[in-house]
C-alpha cells in the first residue's frame, strides 16, 4: 500500500479507536479480518500507530492542537513509525512534525509526561512514591513475549533448544520455573511446539499465580474465573493431569475458546462449566468439597497497560468502584467451595489497592474462619528465585504477591492466599 493510503487508514483506525466503543485489540483484529490483503508490515504499522496514540494520548492531543488537517491524521502522524509514514507527509506536515519532535519533555506539564487520566494518578503516587515515574516509563514500553512450557509435554530446556533450532532465541524466565522469555517478537504460529501443546503464550506473572495455588496430584480444584483457560492449563499440568479441575466462568463463549487449547495440552482432568453467577447451583453443590480455588477476578486490567493501553481511558474511578463490589461478591461466593484446610488464591491484574488489598482485607475481616498465608514464604518454598522481592504488604513485608512492570518485567499482578481454618 502506498504510504499516503496507509496514513489515511491509520487516521481512520485512530478515529475509530478513540471512540472507545470497543477494546483496541478487538477493533484491530476485526479490521484485519475485514482487510485480509494487508501485509505484515502494514498491519504492524497500523497497530503501532494506534497503540502509540493510546499510550501518549494526552501529549499527542496537546501537540496536535497546532498543525493543520483533520485531528486524527495529526495524531496518526505523531504515533506512526517515522520511516514508513514520512513519505506520506506534505511539506507543511513535515515542518510541523519537526517542531513537535523538538518539544522537550521536561518542559511539559506532568500530565503530558505521564499520559495517565487524572483519577489514576493519586492512587499510584500514594502507593509507589518514587516508583511512580519508573512505572510510567515502563508502561510506555511494549511487554515481553513469555511462553509457558507444558510440563506434561516437554522439559523447558528441550523446548528452548527446539526454539533455537527454529531461529528463535529464548531464555528461562527469572522467576517462573515453567517460563521462557523470547527475544524480540518472532511469529510463533507455525511452531510444532505450539501445535502439540508444548508451549502456550503466557506472561510470567500469570504463571506465578497458577504456581502460587500449588495444586497437587489427585486434588479437587476450581478455577473460578477461568476465561479461555490460560491459568487452567497451567494448574491442570501442575496436577499432572490427575484429580478434577473445574473451570468455571460466566462466559460460555470464553470457555469454548479453551477447548482447542485443552485438546493440544493433553489434559483430561479439566471440566469447563458455564455458571450464571457466583451463587450458581453448581457452585452450591460443590460447597465445602474443594481443596483449592483460584479466583482470577474480573478487574480493571490496569496491570496490563503495556499490552492494552486503551484500558486507562476506558476505566474510571466509578468503574473501579463497581469492579471492587463485584470482586468482593465473587470472592465471597467462591470461598464457600473450600473444605476445611482448603486454600484460595484471590488474584487480579490490577495495580490498584481498591481491587486488591482492600477486597481481601474486607473479606478477611468478615470471615475470621480464614487465615492468610505469606505469599513470599510460599513462593520461597516453591523455589522461586528472590521470591520475597516479588511480594509486599503485611507485617512480614511479603504477605501478598505484587508484581510490577517496572520492577519485575511482568504485567502488574496481585495475589493473596487464604486458608479455611480446619
Ligand atoms: C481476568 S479474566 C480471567 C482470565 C483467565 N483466568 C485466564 O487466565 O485466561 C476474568 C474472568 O472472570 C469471568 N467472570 C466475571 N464474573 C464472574 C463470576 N461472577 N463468576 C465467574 N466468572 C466470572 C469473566 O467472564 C472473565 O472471563
Amino acid at each position: 500500500m502506498h504510504p499516503k493510503a496507509l496514513l489515511d487508514v491509520c487516521a481512520e483506525l485512530v478515529r475509530l479507536t478513540l471512540r472507545f466503543e470497543h477494546p483496541a485489540d478487538a477493533l484491530l483484529a476485526r479490521f484485519f479480518r475485514a482487510h485480509r490483503g494487508l501485509g505484515p508490515r502494514e498491519r504492524a504499522t497500523l497497530a503501532e500507530t494506534v497503540y502509540s496514540v493510546l499510550r501518549s494520548k494526552l501529549l499527542f492531543e496537546h501537540l496536535a492542537a497546532s498543525g493543520a488537517g483533520p485531528g486524527e491524521r495529526r495524531l496518526a502522524i505523531l504515533g506512526g513509525p517515522r520511516d514508513f509514514l514520512m513519505p506520506a507527509l506534505n511539506a507543511q506536515e513535515k515542518c510541523w512534525l519537526a517542531q513537535c519532535d523538538a518539544a522537550r519533555p521536561d518542559d511539559l506539564p506532568q500530565a503530558l509526561r505521564h499520559n495517565l487520566p487524572e483519577w489514576l494518578v493519586p492512587p499510584l503516587e500514594v502507593q509507589l512514591a518514587e516508583g511512580f515515574w519508573p512505572l510510567v516509563h515502563s508502561l510506555a514500553q511494549s511487554a515481553t513475549l513469555d511462553l509457558r512450557v507444558n510440563a506434561l509435554r516437554d522439559k523447558r530446556r528441550a523446548v528452548q533448544e527446539e526454539l533455537a533450532a527454529a531461529g528463535i532465541a529464548a531464555s528461562p524466565t527469572p522467576y517462573s520455573p515453567w517460563g521462557l522469555r523470547v527475544t524480540g517478537k518472532p511469529a510463533l504460529g507455525r511452531l510444532d511446539a505450539l501445535a502439540r501443546g508444548a508451549i502456550e503464550v503466557q506472561d510470567e506473572g500469570s504463571q506465578l499465580l497458577a504456581l502460587l495455588l500449588d495444586a497437587r496430584r489427585g486434588e479437587m480444584v476450581v478455577d473460578f474465573c477461568a476465561g479461555a483457560g490460560g491459568k487452567t492449563l497451567a494448574i491442570g499440568a501442575s496436577m499432572r493431569n490427575t484429580g478434577r479441575l473445574y473451570a468455571f466462568d460466566l462466559s460460555a463463549h470464553r470457555l469454548d475458546a479453551m477447548k482447542p487449547r485443552l485438546a493440544r495440552s493433553g489434559l483430561s482432568n479439566v471440566h469447563p462449566a458455564a455458571i450464571a453467577h457466583e451463587r450458581d447451583e453448581r457452585v452450591g453443590r460443590l460447597a465445602g468439597k474443594i481443596d483449592r480455588v483460584l479466583i482470577d477476578a474480573p478487574c480493571s486490567g490496569l496491570g496490563t497497560l503495556r499490552r492494552n493501553p486503551d484500558l486507562k481511558w476506558r476505566q474510571s474511578a466509578a468503574t473501579v468502584r463497581e469492579l471492587a463490589a463485584r470482586q468482593a461478591s465473587i470472592l465471597d461466593g467462591a470461598a464457600r467451595l473450600l473444605k476445611p484446610g482448603g486454600r484460595l488464591v484471590y488474584a487480579t491484574c490490577s495495580l490498584l489497592r481498591e481491587e486488591n488489598e482492600a477486597v481481601v482485607e474486607a473479606f478477611g475481616a468478615a470471615h475470621p474462619d480464614f487465615a492468610w498465608l505469606d505469599a513470599g514464604e510460599l513462593l520461597e518454598r516453591l523455589r522461586v528465585e528472590r521470591a520475597r522481592s516479588l511480594c509486599s504488604g503485611g507485617a512480614s513485608g511479603s504477605a501478598y504477591l505484587r508484581l510490577w512492570p517496572h520492577l519485575h518485567q511482568t504485567d502488574g499482578f496481585f495475589a493473596a492466599v487464604g486458608v479455611r481454618k480446619g
